[in-house]
């Protein structure tokens, strides 16, 4: 006999969300001299990189958030970019930039993203925020991290106490949201794609993150029955029929039977991610204009 896990629903999180940041930047508006504003840069024309860039400009939309988003040709060149990036940050009227991941391969991404104001930098990818994060001090969190963190606080999910399991270990989801669960007192574990039996290691997950990249990967027997289960992976498949379609890193259709809760792919951690841009902007906005 098997039981449905709670299904995350992050969709509706995420509308919440910005439904209360709407309501926010409405009020703040009577004060304020101008709108929070966002920058987002683009080079070139990845077809995906483009709906999110155009998915995340029509969210600022919705919650009053003004968009300054240049797009660069292809053969942008680093000077071009890094200059675009100082004139933002000298822009008054923008509180946040960010850089449009992946960057073509001539690009230094992480020259970019050094060259971003730290209290500008939405994205929480600057060393500096980075470094924040680590000793524990407030600063802006990397997006998609801190979209799962208030996943799990709004569906009542305290990580204290909790053996938590992250599979991957990059620098935009992994690392942080180590940081992240070992600061709300979870017992914290890193595998990755190089983990030697990692159903063993994730067997015993209270909490599963995993953002690997790989389709899949995570099937129900590597599941600790009522374990939450976060899924960050967003892959892109083909399937039997040549369709194309959305999968995360956990087989969804095993797992949901063997965990307590977990996020669908799309419609779980995604929506999210764009969710915690807008309200790292709204925060730098308050701190920038002194609203507090
Ligand atoms: N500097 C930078 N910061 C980022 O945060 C960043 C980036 N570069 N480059 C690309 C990735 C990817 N990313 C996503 C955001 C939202 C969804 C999202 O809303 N997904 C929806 C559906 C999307 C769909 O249908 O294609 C969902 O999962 O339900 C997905 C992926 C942010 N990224
Ligand atoms: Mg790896």
């Amino acid at each position: 006999m098997s039981k449905t896990a709670v299904i995350i629903d992050g969709k509706a999180v995420a509308e919440k969300i910005q439904g209360q940041l709407r309501s926010q930047v409405e009020e703040l508006a009577q004060k304020a001299s101008r709108p929070p504003g966002l920058a987002v840069l683009m080079v070139g024309d990845n077809p995906a990189s483009a709906a999110y860039v155009r998915n995340k400009e029509r969210s600022c939309g919705k919650v009053g958030i003004a968009s300054y988003g240049r797009h660069f040709p292809e053969q942008t060149s680093q000077e071009e970019l890094m200059q675009a990036i100082a004139d933002l940050n000298e822009d008054d009227r923008v509180d946040g930039i960010l850089v449009q991941l992946p960057l073509p391969k001539h690009l230094d991404a992480v020259a970019a993203i050094n060259h971003i104001h730290p209290d500008k930098d939405v994205d929480g990818l600057h060393p500096v925020n980075l470094g924040r994060l680590m000793r524990g001090e407030p600063g802006l969190c990397s997006c998609t991290p801190a979209g799962v963190m208030a996943l799990l606080r709004e569906y009542g999910i305290d990580p204290r106490g909790k053996q938590a399991t992250i599979v991957g270990r990059s620098i935009l989801v992994g690392k942080p949201i180590a940081l992240m669960l070992l600061a709300a007192d979870a017992t914290v574990t890193m595998a990755h794609s190089r983990s030697p039996d990692l159903g063993a290691i994730t067997r015993n997950a209270d909490i599963l993150v995993v953002a690997v990249g790989r389709p899949e990967l995570i099937t129900a027997d590597m599941v600790k029955p009522g374990a939450i289960v976060i899924d960050v992976g967003i892959n892109r498949v083909t399937d039997y029929e040549g369709k194309s379609r959305l999968t995360g890193d956990v087989n969804y259709d095993s797992a949901k039977d063997v965990a307590g809760f977990i996020t669908p792919v799309p419609g779980g951690v995604g929506p999210m991610t764009v969710t915690l841009l807008l309200q790292n902007t709204v925060e730098s906005y308050i701190r920038r204009l002194g609203l507090e």
